[in-house]
């Protein structure tokens, strides 16, 4: 076979081994037996679980109840769904991968507890998914992130998650203001949920083995849920965190794509209240004053404008917001900006420098208590960020 179609025939995922085992795995709990029967896509995490003690016991730690619906992300080839529908009334697994939902009904097909397994085929992420009680996954780390923000998100969240992380990230779920690994994900998770370490799991418990080690972690939505909208604390940490190293002035008053989001969302706020407003445009000598803060420092602006985000926080995304006003307003200079943007940004300016006086503090050193003032300025100032 020619070199160049060797290997595009080697990345697609139907690829059976050269020698496939035959045996099929059984429902006694974790085997690698499936694992060899096709070979893994890693660009889909397909690192299975082949130590049958590290699946036990991640079943045990999420205390499951016989009641309880369980949600499974990446169910693979079962060796973790056949535990869990042991202990709960019934298991909804999401599975991308067609020869692994195949794989998964194969195994527990005739079996009483094959008739409370739901298989799901699809992305988790585009999935809606159904009500479920606990949620448990090794998870494939690609979708880290935005697993946990679906989950946190959810309008009914559940009881307890119980998920494997790759260490680096679960280590963001944990990490405090002015560490290194602080970003928009911790402040998340540890606001709306108690996030606890279980244990540490070595790269040769897995299938093929990954480069990297493993943690599992233990995130439980906090009961009654903070009275915040998810929305606005999450796209006011959105841009805090685009650049975690500048100042907060930096991050809302150097960026004109975040005036401008804040000056939209004002003057819908205001239509939704009868508030009249007039956004007539400028005339020369107050469009000059709408240049950017002088007070910010170049640099940063440039970054803005280049809508980069931090390289080493994969999670801190440029919101999209971002990219099309970058877009958008890039080259129109002040000519389509009207009062209300003038009004905007001093709204905001009082926001940070009179109302909370964090406009010096860099989001790398915030508090969950800073994010809740500013947020609470913000709105009252009629600001908002969804
Ligand atoms: C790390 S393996 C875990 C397999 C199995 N649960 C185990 O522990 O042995 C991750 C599984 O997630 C699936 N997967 C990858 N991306 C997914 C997605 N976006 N939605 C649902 N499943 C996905 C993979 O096909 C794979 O079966």
């Amino acid at each position: 076979m020619p070199k160049e179609k060797r290997k595009r025939h080697g990345a697609a995922d139907s690829s059976p081994y050269t020698k496939p085992s035959g045996k099929t795995a059984t429902a006694n709990g974790a085997s690698s037996a499936a694992t060899n029967i096709f070979r893994m896509n890693k660009d889909l995490g397909q690192h299975v679980l082949k130590n049958p003690g590290i699946a036990s016991a991640i079943v045990e730690k999420a205390k499951l109840k016989q009641s309880d619906q369980v949600l499974e992300v990446g169910p693979g080839t079962g060796n973790l769904t056949v535990l869990i529908l042991r202990k709960a009334k019934s298991v909804t697994a999401v599975e991308m991968d067609p020869r692994m939902a195949a794989e998964l009904t194969k195994r527990v097909q005739g079996t009483p507890e094959g008739k409370r397994l739901k298989v799901m085929l699809g992305d988790v992420i585009k999935t809606e998914l159904p009500y479920f009680d606990v949620c448990i996954s090794n998870t494939p780390y690609q979708i880290s992130s935005p697993l946990v923000f679906k989950l946190l998100s959810l309008p009914t969240p559940p009881r307890t998650c119980i998920l494997m992380f790759q260490r680096e990230f679960a280590m963001r779920l944990f990490a405090k203001p002015g560490d290194k690994l602080y970003s928009r994900l911790s402040v998340n998770v540890q606001f709306w949920a108690k996030v606890s370490h279980i244990m540490k799991v070595g790269k040769n418990n897995f299938n093929p083995p990954p480069q990297v080690e493993s943690n599992v972690v233990r995130i439980e939505p906090k009961h009654p849920r903070p009275q915040i909208a998810y929305e606005e604390w999450d796209g006011l940490l959105r841009i805090c965190f685009v650049r975690k190293n500048k100042t907060l002035r930096a991050s809302f008053l150097g960026t004109t794509a975040v005036v401008d989001m804040l000056a939209g969302n004002y003057k819908l706020w205001c239509a939704q209240n009868d508030i009249p407003v007039d956004d007539s445009p400028l005339d020369g000598a107050e469009a000059d004053g709408m240049d950017l803060d002088m007070s910010v420092d170049q640099k940063d602006e440039e970054d803005e404008w280049n809508g980069f985000s931090d390289p080493e926080d994969p999670d801190d995304e440029v919101p999209d917001f971002f990219k099309q006003a970058t877009k958008r307003t890039k080259g129109a200079g002040k000519k389509n900006r009207g009062r209300v943007t003038q009004l905007v940004k001093e709204k905001i300016r009082k926001v940070l420098e009179d109302d909370t006086q964090l406009a010096d503090k860099r989001a790398r050193l915030c508090d969950e208590n800073d994010f809740l003032s500013l947020l609470a300025a913000f709105n009252s100032a009629g600001l908002h960020f969804s």
